[in-house]
């Protein structure tokens, strides 16, 4: 149990990692490991602040903003800011304790956070965002930079909302240092951060269905079921569809579009252009000359998963515990077998259950079973390249395009390996040598890291 049990989404989290050591042999072959739990549980630090604007009627108004600065054993705090109306501690120390494992598993020296502010910014101007950041970063321009704490985006922060921040900590601070990451190409971001989560999360998968099918499949010719249509979403279809996959879904938090003939590239940019405005996706449709040609079906409150009929890969990237286990049991008897998420905790854990224990129950690689892989491994391509971002910042220099993808590439695969191989190491299981546990191994891989710089660093002793 969580220290904290009023904390439903971090005690999930906390949970979902806790039994995945327990469900090894890690205690038994090395006990010491026991004693970094409870540490590595409590953030060694949460800032909360008042955040007041002037909105465009008049008004002040006035939210609660996050910093939760959880582990810096292994680098500087790494994390990204949200800009929603749930964001709560629950959700921030959950997406923060999940990101000091994610960020271990990039091999890059980066330790975990995460933060954000309770506000809904649809609807409101572009100068009123303006606003809202300033003053969210009055505050939290004293608490990072770019050796302490270096913030990213997540939803609700893009582009526009990192740009509006690092110009707020330029001019509270008078330093011009790489203390956010997304940045603007011409003024210190790096090329193929807008897309690296996206991508990163197709080439992880792409790492499965070529081990699983011992090199003979692809996504050439798969049916993939996406949820969300923001960053993680738009980048990810665009990536299945450059590699032959057909997208047959996409949803936003009003419904979902389905269709049997694929999603189209131009549709996807579509969207990339109107949901900057805030725009829904049944709008986007009824608006757009790339949905008049190519219909879609809009089905208003659903999500993706029961509608989407056969289908071979689901990669969910909107938001937390947005597959529950009866769309998990009727996505495995439409034949799913690969389920990566791109959101943090996509599945709740019912659903994760339901796809583990799919896989538990095959006795060998040759019997189809479905691979799940948990978010902190398979979507961590954006905070890889956040952390190239900070590399060139630092050498003040701008990679090529085909040198980070490469390098993401890289990283992807190698993360894919590290939890294939420590789940077999440490797993328990019968068929572990076919069929390992990536959920175990990306846990076992990114606790083993963190637990190790702490005890060299003497905060557990
Ligand atoms: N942006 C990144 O680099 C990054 C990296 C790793 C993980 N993630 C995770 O990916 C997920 C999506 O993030 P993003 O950056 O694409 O954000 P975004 O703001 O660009 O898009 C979020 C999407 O989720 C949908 N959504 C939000 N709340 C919802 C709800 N309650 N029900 C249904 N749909 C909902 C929105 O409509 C939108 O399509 C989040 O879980 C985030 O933590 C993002």
């Amino acid at each position: 149990m969580s220290p904290i049990p009023h904390e439903p989404e971090f005690q999930q989290a906390y949970e979902e990692v806790v039994t995945s050591l327990q469900d090894s042999t890690l205690f038994d072959k090395q006990p010491k490991y026991k004693k970094v739990l409870p540490i590595v549980s409590v953030p060694e630090r949460i800032i909360q602040f008042r955040v007041t604007w002037e909105n465009d009627k008049g008004d002040q108004e006035v939210a609660t903003g996050y910093r939760v600065q959880y582990n810096s054993a292994k680098g500087p705090y790494k994390g990204g800011l949200r800009f929603h109306p749930t964001v709560n501690l629950s959700i921030l120390k959950f997406l923060g304790f999940e990101q000091i494992f994610k960020n271990a598993l990039t091999g890059q020296a980066l330790g975990g956070g995460k933060g954000g502010l309770c506000v809904d910014l649809k609807g409101r101007s572009n100068n009123e965002i303006r606003r809202i950041c300033y003053s969210f970063m009055r505050e939290l321009s004293r608490h990072i930079g770019q050796d302490t704490d270096v913030p990213a985006g997540d939803i609700g922060v893009g582009g526009r909302e990192v740009g509006f921040l690092f110009g707020a900590y330029k001019l509270f601070k008078n330093s011009w240092e790489g203390v956010l990451t997304g940045k603007g190409m011409n003024w210190g971001g790096s090329l193929i951060r807008p897309e690296a989560t996206g991508y990163g999360l197709v080439y992880y998968t792409q790492a499965m269905i070529d081990y699983a099918t011992k090199g003979k499949e692809s996504f050439a010719g798969k049916r993939v079921a996406i949820s969300g249509s923001g960053n993680v979403a738009q980048y990810a279809a665009l990536k299945v569809i450059e590699l032959g996959g057909t997208v047959v879904s996409l949803s936003d938090s009003k419904g979902a579009i389905i269709t049997e003939s694929g999603i189209t590239a131009e549709q996807v940019e579509a969207i990339i252009g109107a949901k900057v405005e805030f725009k829904t996706l049944q709008q986007i449709i009824g608006e757009f000359s790339a949905f008049s040609s190519n219909q879609v079906k809009y089905v208003a409150g659903a999500r993706p998963w029961t509608l989407v009929g056969k289908v071979d890969v689901a990669l969910p990237c909107a938001t937390q515990n947005e597959v529950s286990g009866d769309e998990a049991k009727a996505l495995v008897a439409a034949g799913v077998k690969f389920v990566a998420e791109g959101s943090n905790m996509g599945c709740t854990a019912e659903a994760a259950h339901i796809f583990e224990g799919d896989r538990v129950s095959a006795k060998s690689a040759s019997e189809p079973a479905v691979w799940y892989a948990p978010g902190k491994a398979s979507n961590m391509g954006g905070v890889a390249v956040s952390g190239l971002e900070m590399a060139q910042n630092s050498q003040r220099m701008t990679w090529s395009r085909e040198q980070v993808d490469q390098e993401l590439k890289k990283i992807m695969v190698n993360c894919f390996n590290d939890c294939l191989e420590t789940a077999r190491e440490y797993s328990n299981e019968s068929n572990a040598e076919a069929l390992p546990s990536l959920i175990k191994g990306a846990n076992l891989v990114g606790f083993i890291r963190v637990a190790d710089a702490m005890f060299d660093q003497g905060d557990v002793f």
